[in-house]
């Protein structure tokens, strides 16, 4: 469905100068500098795929969408979208997705959010019968029906984020490009977001692109992540493997009878400790889990155990150690 080859993308920016001599200079002769955004980026995403596409600040995740959803042409390489090139059909293109940018409205200002619904329908051509039954969908599922009727401008930042998926929806798109949809959102807002994207995911098969800085987002929806770093993509795969390759750290909690007696176990580490409690880092390339519990229980009493694997923030924020960017 979605097909990215060898794609490049560089920006021409002027470098900024210092002091007077430096900005009378600059009047005349501005100098450049390269920044190269994308470099050779490939990937194949299939039809209701949900898809987490993630980086550091400036990894190139907005440039990315940007050419996907046809704002941008890119320098070199090859984007086949649903057989379209996403900057040279976009008017037939277009039809086909649905693009929420976090950080901007595709909404109008001052007008009552039906009345930009209203305009889409009638930019997309969506046929009326179609438009009240999607739109009734969405005002249900996106809990719209109390906000509807009130200009973009009055509302905040959570309902606004409802109004802009629904917006993006409102011409039943198969695809949906969604930058940073959760960015600025209160716990409930966010999880009323992504239980929304699972929905149409699941029930109209949307397949989704997702950027987002918060894993949670990611362990929520998306089952593959492609991770980028200063322009070049670093990694392709399933969250599992991910976990399986680079997470390799849990934590086990115990609690136990009375015991003075501190616990050292080769392979695990004491991050807390007390007479009655414990809480021990391990790697599992070390040492299994279960080998730790069994050395636990011949030194200690057990009352419980409870074990967590490493959140996916941390193996995230792993990767961008290892591969320095
Ligand atoms: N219009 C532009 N002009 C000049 N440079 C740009 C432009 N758009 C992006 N860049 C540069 O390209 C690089 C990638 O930017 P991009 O916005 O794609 O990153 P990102 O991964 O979306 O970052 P963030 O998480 O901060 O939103 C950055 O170095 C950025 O400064």
């Amino acid at each position: 469905m979605i097909k990215v080859e060898g794609m490049t993308k560089s920006f021409k920016v002027a470098k900024r100068s210092t002091g007077l001599l430096q900005a009378t200079k600059a009047l005349f002769y501005r100098e450049h500098t390269i920044v190269d955004a994308l470099k050779d980026i490939t990937f194949t995403i299939e039809p209701g795929e949900i898809v987490g596409y993630i980086g550091p600040n400036g990894a190139g995740k907005s440039t990315t969408i940007k050419i996907m959803s046809g704002i941008l042409v890119p320098d070199g390489g090859k984007c086949n979208i649903m057989g379209f090139i996403p900057w040279k059909n976009r008017v037939e293109y277009v039809k086909n997705i649905g693009v929420v940018f976090g950080q901007r409205s595709q909404l109008w200002w001052d007008v009552p959010v039906i009345d930009s619904f209203e305009l889409l329908k009638d930019i997309y051509n969506v046929p009326q019968q179609e438009y009240k039954t999607t739109l009734d969908l969405l005002i249900e599922t996106l809990e719209l029906k109390d906000i509807i009727n009130s200009p973009v401008r009055q509302l905040s930042l959570g309902q606004r984020m409802r109004c802009e998926i629904a917006a993006s929806l409102i011409h039943n798109p198969q695809i949906l490009f969604l930058d940073e949809p959760t960015i600025g959102l209160d716990a409930v807002s966010k999880i009323a977001v992504r239980q929304f994207i699972k929905t149409i995911n699941q029930e109209k098969g949307v397949t989704v692109v997702l950027t987002t800085h918060d894993m949670n987002d990611i362990e929520a929806l998306a089952n593959r992540v492609i991770l980028i770093g200063k322009g070049s993509l670093l990694y392709d795969g399933k969250i599992e493997e991910l976990r399986k390759r680079f997470g390799t750290h849990k934590t086990i909690t115990a609690d136990y009878r009375k015991n003075t007696n501190s616990i050292v176990i080769p392979g695990t580490s004491i991050i807390h400790w007390s007479p009655e409690h414990a809480v021990l880092k391990l790697d599992t390339e070390q040492i299994l889990t279960s080998e730790v519990i069994t050395e636990l229980s011949k030194k200690v009493d057990l009352l419980d155990v409870t074990i967590e694997s490493q959140p996916i923030e941390d193996i995230i924020v792993q990767l961008y150690k290892e591969f320095q960017i």
